[in-house]
């Protein structure tokens, strides 16, 4: 039996975070992975996705410049995003990532992490099995993998899902994208702008990313219709069959309409990597997201040995909020005091589509829910100096969600290009509780897009 201080199943962003920090500490640590360190977020992910999205992004930008939009003549060189793309993955390799784990002094166990018992792993190496236990405390990190619908036919395609879109070698002639979430709007876009000459939404709810505040999925909508992408709300598809072995798909919707694609992206969500991973043997149900508590340690575990971070613990699906999640974690397992706060009141997120948006905290909406006294302000984005400086047609909007008693921020959005810059000075407001009247006295320069606050709080009557 090998011994260390801390065991982590699972080197994504959240695992790797967790087992840096508790090394940092002084803890023997072992890391559990069974495909590449880096995880989902550096190879199928966040890396190459924006990748991909970001060839597109600066001709969008240089087109609404006079003067620079001139110089954009030629076409998007597809195949050289994609070989940018293949480097910025290092063609699937991890081996970058190898030398900071011994510069940390982290043990490496390749291959599939079990709980076999309290504070025991077992690792299915190729070398056969190897039984790990943990003195003070084993982290799953172990991440998520694609949610598929019970739709007639979608298995038999197969659909594409995140890993097939973001390693694509080709750049699809028609897409059906089936989802208008974060994946699904993103991935359109990038597509579309990439070359696809026809791509396609399909989403369930009746707007795109349908939990931010209301404006968001009608500018996006917006946005990728100005890009000739078909967006298809609020309608449900029931059946789908690929003609012939490499035709093309078919899919008909409730109301009988059909929609053909090359390739058929899923992009409905997630659902937690813990169906094979020895839940039942701590008396937890595998398949089922890992409640924590704000120690991050198992609601349902008892011996306080047994911690979730990242996506397996369901509380945010974001590789920032893993990694913060990772480093609580470990500062509670090296015995500070400190407990995690950020996921139910504010979660900075940011969807990298044009027009892009940012948001923090609680939407309007979810304030509401939460019985909170809410006064909200708006103001048009484009409408300041720094947009004007930008180019032309910039368009956008900025929302605060306010708790009227307490004259602080519990949420913002911004929705235009670039916003992603904006969202930390939200997320600041909203963590520190910044009063009104003090933002106040926060005067941003001129001209940039953050002039939009001082306008954000002459709205609200500050
Ligand atoms: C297309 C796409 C784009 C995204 N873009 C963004 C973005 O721009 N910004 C953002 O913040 N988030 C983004 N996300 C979400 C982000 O990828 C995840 O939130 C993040 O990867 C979660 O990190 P994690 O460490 O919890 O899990 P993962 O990254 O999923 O890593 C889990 C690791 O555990 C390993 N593992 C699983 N089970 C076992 C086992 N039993 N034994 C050993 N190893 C195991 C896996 O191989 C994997 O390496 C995106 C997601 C997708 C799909
Ligand atoms: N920029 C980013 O930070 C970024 C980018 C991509 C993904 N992510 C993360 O990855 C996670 C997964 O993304 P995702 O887009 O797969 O999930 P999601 O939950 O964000 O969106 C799924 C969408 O599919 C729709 N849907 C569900 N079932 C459907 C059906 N049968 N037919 C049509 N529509 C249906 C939902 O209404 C929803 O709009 C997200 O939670 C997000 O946090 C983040």
């Amino acid at each position: 039996m090998d011994q260390f201080d801390v065991i982590v199943v699972g080197g994504g962003p959240a695992g790797e975070n967790v087992a840096g920090r508790c090394a940092d500490g002084g803890l023997r640590v072992a890391l559990v992975e069974h495909e590449l360190v880096g995880g989902e977020c550096s190879f199928w992910g966040c890396v190459p996705s924006k990748t991909l999205i970001r060839p597109g992004d600066a001709i969008a930008a240089a087109r609404r410049v006079p003067g620079a939009s001139a110089a954009v003549t030629g076409r998007l060189d597809a195949s050289a995003a994609l070989a940018w793309r293949d480097e910025m993955t290092s063609g699937w390799d991890d081996s970058g990532a190898l030398p900071w784990l011994d510069e940390k002094g982290i043990t490496l166990v390749r291959g599939r992490g079990r709980l076999a018992s309290e504070r025991e792993v077992e690792v299915e190496t190729a070398d056969g099995d190897r039984r790990l236990r943990a003195s003070r405390a084993v982290v799953l990190a172990v991440g998520t993998r694609p949610f598929l619908p019970p739709i007639e036919g979608l298995r038999d395609l197969p659909p594409w899902d995140n890993r097939s879109a973001t390693s694509a070698k080709e750049i699809p002639r028609r897409l059906l994208v089936l989802g208008g979430g974060a994946v699904g709007v993103e991935m359109a876009q990038a597509f579309r702008r990439l070359g696809s000459d026809e791509v396609t939404i399909l989403e369930g709810q009746d707007r795109l990313l349908a939990r931010e505040e209301p404006f968001v999925g009608d500018e996006v909508r917006t946005g990728l219709e100005a890009d000739g992408i078909t967006v298809v709300t609020g309608a449900r598809m029931t059946k789908v069959v690929r003609r012939g072995v490499d035709g093309p798909v078919v899919a008909t919707l409730e109301d009988g309409r059909t929609l053909e694609g090359d390739e058929l992206l899923a992009a409905v969500g997630r659902r937690p990597a813990t169906d094979d991973l020895g839940l039942d043997a701590v008396g937890l149900t595998p398949g089922r997201y890992v409640d924590v508590d704000d120690s991050l340690r198992s609601t349902a575990v008892s011996g306080d040995w047994l911690y979730a971070v990242g996506d397996c613990n369901g509380r945010a699906l974001l590789t920032h909020m893993g990694k913060y999640q990772a480093r609580i974690a470990a500062d509670v397992i090296l015995g500070k005091e400190i407990s995690e706060q950020a996921s139910t009141n504010a979660v900075p997120r940011v969807t990298f589509t044009d027009p892009q948006v940012s948001a923090v905290g609680l939407t309007e909406a979810e304030a509401r829910d939460r019985g909170i006294a809410v006064r909200t302000a708006t103001y048009d984005l484009g409408a300041v100096a720094g947009s004007y400086v930008q180019g032309h047609d910039i368009h956008g909007t900025a929302k605060i969600v306010v708790d009227e008693p307490r004259g602080v921020i519990v949420g913002a959005t911004f929705t235009g290009p670039d916003v992603q810059e904006l969202l930390h000075s939200a997320t600041v407001a909203v963590v520190g509780q910044v009063p009104l009247t003090t933002l106040w006295h926060a005067v941003p320069s001129f001209p940039t897009v953050s002039e939009v606050w001082l306008r954000l709080l002459e709205a609200y009557g500050i």
